[in-house]
């Protein structure tokens, strides 16, 4: 019997497709993304809570009448997370990055080489290729320079001194997310189209699901209707609640009534989508400033000295390269980024760009994605990643 995956994707626009409004987010539109939604209200900055609307607003957000998620009867628990072993899912997921960097670093040394600056420039162009970055790869280069010129180099010498390098660069913990002192956590969630956002909350869900925790979700991707599409597929089959709005509502209304969701039926997590933009948006990037915002005034209306959102997470797609890093330059600038989710570290051989990811922005690395699977999610962690990337079996 084929294994129940709560990640095998029904793509909403596998079935039928709806035309996203021609609205940018939070502009309001007309087409209805979900039957269990209420009329959106967009929260106001300058009120203690959101700001009245016509037609028939309420003078506080009425809650969107939670779509309480007891499993469907054809969606079975999340099967438990396959003991495949820390290391072995890091190595199996960087496997096109480690064949990068293994095969032709061993092949540069194969015969004994003597380190010269012609062989440092091989290394140099080598690592290179793994988009770890000018900065990543000049050191690792001038590391082994120093340790071994005018000597005759073995793999395992390379090796050890590279592993020593990016350990140093990547000065940088494991850790969950931010987990707040009392009350729900909340997590926002944001990144640019495509980067892996709706997957890695579902994710996230799954993990925290697996640690018994509950969950509310915050469908704020209004502009797609698909993607709340997505988002409530995800909650259903993970039993989660899931807080939607009107196709082309304002994100922030979402934002609000999910954090009031999470404090009043008294969820451990919550987490808000937000829709794919570029950093180069700015408005859009306010937006972002704006949705954060006002999830900390519902936090703090519902329980008073409460703030949040604890955590903002930053996915990015490690397919992206050298991009990613841009990326991440304008969204953690603009959206108070706390952390990063690196997904689909599984489908390159830039899996290097971690690293300056971890250098530049001194935002941790806090999850990566390593596959469409449940249990192809793995908190980041310094030392497993550094082993994986250089391991010499
Ligand atoms: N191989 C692999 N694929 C992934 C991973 N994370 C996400 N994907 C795939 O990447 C594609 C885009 O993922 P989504 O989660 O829909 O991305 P999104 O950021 O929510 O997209 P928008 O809603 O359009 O902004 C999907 O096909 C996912 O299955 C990962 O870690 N590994």
């Amino acid at each position: 019997m084929a294994k129940w995956n709560p990640f095998r994707r029904n793509k909403p626009e596998d079935k039928a497709p709806q035309e996203s409004p021609a609205v940018e987010p939070g502009q309001g539109g007309e087409s209805d993304a979900s039957s269990e939604s209420t009329t959106p209200v967009a929260p106001s900055e300058s009120s203690t809570a959101p700001a009245q609307q016509t037609p028939a607003v309420p003078s506080e957000p009425v809650p969107t009448e939670p779509t309480s998620k007891a499993p469907t009867p054809e969606a079975p628990e999340p099967e438990k997370e396959q003991k495949t072993g820390f290391f072995s899912k890091f190595k199996t997921a960087l496997k096109k990055t480690v064949n990068v960097l293994n095969t032709d670093l061993r092949d540069i040394v194969k015969e004994g080489r003597l380190v010269d600056d012609a062989f440092l420039e091989e290394i140099f162009a080598l690592m290179i290729r793994t988009d770890m970055g000018v900065a990543s790869a000049s050191k690792i280069r001038d590391d082994i320079g120093k340790k071994f010129r005018a000597r005759k180099v073995e793999f395992s010498d390379l090796v050890g001194s590279a592993k020593e390098t990016v350990r140093e660069i990547m000065q940088q913990g494991s850790a969950d997310v931010n987990f707040a002192e009392s009350g729900p956590t909340i997590i926002m969630v944001v990144g640019v189209n495509g980067a892996g956002k709706t997957t890695s909350i579902a994710k996230l869900v799954y993990r925290y699901k697996e640690m018994g925790k509950s969950v509310v979700l915050g469908a704020g991707d209004t502009f797609r209707a698909a993607a709340v599409e997505q988002l409530t597929v995800w909650a259903n089959r993970l039993n989660a609640e899931i807080i939607t709005g009107k196709s082309g509502s304002d994100p922030a209304s979402v934002a609000w009534q999910a954090t009031e969701a999470a404090y009043n039926n008294d969820h451990d997590i919550c987490i808000i989508d937000t829709a794919g933009r570029l950093q180069t948006q700015s408005n859009l990037m306010d937006e972002l400033g704006r949705i954060n915002r006002l999830i900390n005034k519902a936090a703090n209306k519902v329980s008073e000295g409460s703030t949040a959102p604890h955590e903002v997470l930053l996915v990015l797609d490690a397919t992206a390269g050298q991009n990613a890093l841009s990326q991440a330059k304008g969204f953690s600038e603009a959206a108070n980024c706390t952390g990063i989710v690196l997904a689909k570290l599984d489908g390159t051989a830039k899996g290097g760009v971690a690293i300056p990811i971890c250098q530049e922005f001194g935002l941790p690395v806090k999850f990566i994605g390593l596959g469409e699977t449940p249990d192809a999610f793995a908190k980041f962690d310094v030392d497993t990643f550094v082993d994986a990337l250089f391991d010499e079996n």
